[in-house]
């Protein structure tokens, strides 16, 4: 606990670049490197570690530490330069390329999780817990953490299968309308106003981040982006695809958008797609 007091120069509100619902986020130095120090205000689950520590992967934000006094617990994450998507698309113009590369980071991330033994399921995923690092490479954060810190057992917190899967995808849907169109669609209620949201837009030029480099998409490649998008927003449940899938989608989608280079007019095609 010393080393992160002085890493965040005693948890100084200089040092604070977010807050979450579970806590405040701080960034501090610990041997020289940029680290990331969510200090959550949870009971403190001393077998933590020995349950995430094993979840590792390139796509999602790797757990460095982790450290609990009697009142709060600090953990330690890699720092993502680039902060999360749903900030960073606020102020950039990232080309519709660049965006898929992000879903498809994101989509892998999500993917690793469902195919642990047993199967963890992200269960808030939001585009504010899709991180970019410095060549804006996405990885995912939180991956197992919020149901360890929720609930005193993971089998609990991460049942196999089920429900809770299509509940990540139906969040992957959400994550991949806010990358296209630079609003929040999680801000909505009840899933009758995400479809309210969605469909005027779908038939309007009002759709699509106006930020994206017209150049930059080709119609067959948006249109699959959509169908995949509305794939995932599927009702029931059991009709979406599983995250394989998605990730399967997304490459091929990203191999063609590199592959096609002839441009298309944003707005002079109407998208024959229906989300139900
Ligand atoms: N590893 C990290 N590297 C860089 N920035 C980070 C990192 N982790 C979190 N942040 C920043 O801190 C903010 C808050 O993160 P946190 O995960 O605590 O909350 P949230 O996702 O915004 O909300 P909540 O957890 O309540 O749903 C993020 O939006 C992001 O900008």
């Amino acid at each position: 606990m010393e080393e992160l007091r002085q890493a965040t120069n005693n948890f100084d509100m200089d040092n604070t670049i977010g807050h979450g619902s579970h806590g405040t986020v701080y960034t501090g130095l610990i041997k020289d490197m940029p680290v990331v120090i969510k200090r959550e205000w949870c009971s403190p689950q001393p077998r933590f570690l020995d349950e995430v520590s094993y979840i590792q992967h390139k796509n999602l934000v790797n757990l460095l530490g982790y450290c609990c006094d009697d009142e709060n617990q600090s953990l330690v994450f890699e720092y993502m330069v680039n902060g999360s998507v749903r900030d960073y698309l606020e102020s950039s113009d990232l080309t519709f390329k660049k965006r898929i590369s992000i879903a498809l980071d994101a989509a892998k991330g999500l993917l690793h999780l469902h195919n642990l033994d047993p199967p963890v399921q992200h269960k808030r995923f939001t585009a504010s817990k899709v991180l970019l690092d410095a060549n804006l490479n996405a990885k995912v954060s939180d991956g197992a953490m919020l149901g360890l810190l929720q609930a005193s057992d993971i089998h609990l917190a991460n049942p196999r299968g089920g429900s809770e899967e299509t509940i990540d995808v139906y969040s992957f849907g959400l994550f991949l309308l806010e990358l296209i169109t630079c609003q929040n669609p999680g801000l909505l209620q009840s899933d009758y106003e995400v479809l309210q949201w969605i469909s005027p837009r779908l038939f309007t030029n009002t759709f699509w981040d106006k930020n994206i480099p017209a150049e930059t998409f080709t119609r067959p490649s948006f249109q699959a982006y959509l169908i995949i998008t509305s794939e995932c927003l599927e009702y029931p449940p059991i009709n979406r695809p599983k995250m394989d899938v998605v990730v399967t989608e997304l490459e091929t989608i990203y191999l063609n958008v590199i592959s096609e280079n002839h441009e298309v007019s944003l707005g002079s095609e109407l998208f024959n797609i229906t989300i139900e």
